[in-house]
């Protein structure tokens, strides 16, 4: 059996060199327009990143690249994002009343004029957390699993561009392909449309992306194909990376969530950071929905609840927010294993205190 050639990528850098850049005359590589390559197998993709206003005259350098790169030897799928440049992030043009508020960069933001949703979806929520580890991930994938056990469709955006979760999380991976319209078409696992960074890059990869890059991969993602005029999408839900940095504030300034749902574990550092994450929600305009209190106890052998990380926090710091302490969900070595295995617990022992946490979530969210 002859081996398949693995695509090379001096090769790949040289090939797309003989593709114009129409504005500077150079080769596309030497134009430092080849961003973010990605070999994988057979599969060559790169991000042809350009000033908004070009996008349209690059449709066609577009093709061309994708051409010389199916041409290089080894290479079966060639992908080539065109995407805006992501400027940086602007105020409002008319909040002038807002901006005298405070001298804080970020209570300056609101949805940006042109802050849209992606098309065929009709609710959009976000879960966020201050605190890396707090099981974000784990609520995300569990909540969507959850919305789509009440017969919704169902997304789920892997928006965690530092440590995306979704393909572990899922038990899913592959390469997602191109509409019509060049928009990208997710995987579906458990019942579920998932998009992830994790499919577009090696593990590992996206984290040395630099800013602006992974918020333009992020708004690709964003505009995948989620649905149709006779399929739309009920609910699309959004597992950000944790804290409150640039792909925060991009996805809350581009596209208009219906709300977010803060994670946090009952310990006063995690609480903490959801506050601030929460903050930072509260003045870009979307909208908290509530808290969900993840870890909240273990439950030893006799039954008894053991409040591991403290107690009463999450309840006490809805509160003060506003908004409902959407569920408590427990420590349970079933979830885990769940996560572990590539398998949302809802959608296989929906009888679990955590999963009957989560459809009790995902209830009042509906
Ligand atoms: N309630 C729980 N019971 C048992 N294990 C849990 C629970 N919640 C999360 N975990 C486990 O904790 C680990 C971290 O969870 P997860 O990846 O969801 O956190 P995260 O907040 O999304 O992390 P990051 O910020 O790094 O993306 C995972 O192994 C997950 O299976």
């Amino acid at each position: 059996m002859s081996q398949q050639p693995v695509p090379d990528r001096a090769a790949i850098l040289e090939a797309l060199d003989k593709v114009k850049d129409p504005k500077t005359g150079k080769g596309l590589s030497a134009a430092g327009l080849v961003r973010g390559l990605v070999l994988r197998g057979a599969r060559a993709a790169f991000m042809l990143e350009v000033p908004a206003a070009d996008v349209p005259s690059y449709r066609a350098v577009r093709e061309a690249a994708e051409a010389a790169l199916s041409a290089v030897e080894g290479v079966e799928t060639a992908q080539v994002i065109l995407t805006a440049e992501n400027e940086a992030p602007q105020p409002p043009s008319v909040a002038p009343k807002r901006a005298r508020v405070s001298a804080d960069p970020q209570a300056r933001l609101g949805h940006m004029p042109e802050a849209e949703r992606p098309e065929h979806v009709r609710k959009v929520i976000a879960v966020a957390s201050g605190k890396g580890g707090v099981g974000k991930s784990t609520v995300a994938v569990n909540l969507a699993a959850a919305f789509a056990a009440q017969g919704l469709r169902v997304g789920l955006l892997d928006a965690d561009i530092y440590g995306p979760s979704a393909p572990t999380m899922l038990g899913v991976d592959g390469e997602p392909t191109f509409d019509d319209e060049k928009r990208l078409v997710p995987l579906e696992a458990w019942g579920l449309k998932v998009m992830s960074i994790g499919f577009i890059v090696e593990p590992g990869d996206a984290a040395i992306w630099r800013g602006p890059m992974a918020s333009s991969a992020l708004r690709t993602m964003m505009g995948s194909a989620w649905g149709t005029a006779d399929q739309p999408l009920d609910v699309l839900v959004i597992d950000l990376p944790p804290g409150t940095g640039d792909i925060q504030l991009t996805l809350v300034q581009r596209l208009k969530l219906d709300g977010v749902v803060v994670v946090s574990t009952p310990q006063e550092i995690a609480l903490i950071d959801a506050r601030r994450a929460a903050t930072m929600f509260a003045k870009t305009g979307a909208p908290i929905l509530g808290v969900i209190e993840n870890m909240a106890w273990f439950e030893d052998p006799t039954g008894a609840r053991v409040p591991i990380f403290g107690e009463g926090g999450a309840a006490a710091e809805a509160e003060r927010l506003g908004v409902p302490l959407l569920a408590q969900v427990p420590i349970e070595m079933a979830l885990r294993q769940a996560c572990d295995a590539g398998q949302p617990l809802v959608a296989t022992r929906p009888d679990s205190a955590a999963s009957r946490a989560f459809l009790q979530a995902a209830e009042r969210l509906a």
